[in-house]
């Protein structure tokens, strides 16, 4: 953990859809270069809360600063949602989804970049988000559909990089692949965040990527904060009956740190 400015603070944010309060008073700061996992059951309000940071759902309670402004409020404009984008970008789970099937990756990249920094030409800037993410220039020209599922999320990644953002959104980003090819995205991640001193709001459901790529982490359950502190004292001294839940029924037999840190050293 850093003690760097916050770039993120999120406090009181509530959000109901009819009865169900999915998103119910959570509150938590993310400190710049920092990485801060949200965990939870399925439903828990995970989802909602990344989406109401990123912009792409409404509190109906709640602030949220980046970088210290106050993005709750207003933020219709061309203007106020392009500043937002640049302060705050996010990662899906399925870049199939995400990435449009009719254009090649160079042109996905130039998309962001044009959008944001116009009049430019962005062929260099392209080739080096290319490199950053581990793919080579050639990548380019290629359809998502050409390429594999990791490398599309490799795609989706550096399209969200493009603009520089202070904070990096992932909502369950390697869910989707296979746990050595999670093992590289998640190395991949870790070696950027170093790099560029990015921050990162890690939603997932997996303890064993909170483990890996977090160093702090918010146990969330029914929308509420029911735990949260360091990752390795949440995940060796849980506090919360909740958490102690979690921890003793890991999702998936198999899928844990060591089955990790072996998949990155045969990997090398
Ligand atoms: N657009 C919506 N309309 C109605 N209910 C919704 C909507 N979005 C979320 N909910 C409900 O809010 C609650 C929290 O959902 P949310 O997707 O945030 O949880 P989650 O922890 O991210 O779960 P998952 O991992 O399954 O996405 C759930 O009960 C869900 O059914």
């Amino acid at each position: 953990m850093t003690d760097a400015e916050p770039v993120l603070e999120v406090s009181g944010l509530r959000r109901a859809y009819g009865p169900v309060r999915a998103v119910d008073d959570v509150s938590f700061t993310l400190a710049g270069g920092a990485s801060l996992g949200i965990v939870g059951e399925s439903g828990s309000g995970k989802t909602t809360t990344a989406r109401i940071v990123v912009g792409l759902e409404r509190a109906d309670a709640g602030r949220v600063l980046v970088g210290g402004r106050d993005r709750t409020a207003g933020g219709r404009g061309r203007a106020a949602r392009l500043e937002r984008a640049r302060a705050v970008q996010m990662v899906f789970q399925d870049p199939y989804l995400s990435l449009d099937p009719r254009i090649s990756v160079g042109a996905a990249l130039r998309e962001p970049l044009a959008l944001h920094f116009p009049g430019r030409d962005h062929t260099a800037r392209v080739a080096q988000l290319l490199d950053q993410v581990g793919l080579g220039a050639r990548a380019a020209g290629s359809l998502p559909r050409q390429l594999s599922g990791g490398q599309r999320q490799r795609v989706a990644i550096a399209r969200a990089l493009a603009v520089e953002p202070a904070v990096l959104v992932l909502d369950e980003a390697v869910a989707a692949l296979d746990v050595s090819v999670q093992a590289q995205i998640l190395n991949l991640l870790g070696d950027i965040r170093e790099q560029t001193g990015i921050s990162y709001l890690f939603i997932t459901h997996d303890l064993g990527v909170v483990r890996c790529v977090t160093d702090r982490v918010l146990v969330m359950r029914h929308g509420a904060v029911v735990e949260s502190g360091p990752t390795d004292r949440v995940m060796s001294d849980p506090r919360h009956p909740y958490t102690r839940l979690l921890l003793d029924s890991v999702p998936r037999p198999g899928w844990d740190p060591r089955a990790l840190a072996a998949a990155r050293a045969r990997l090398g």
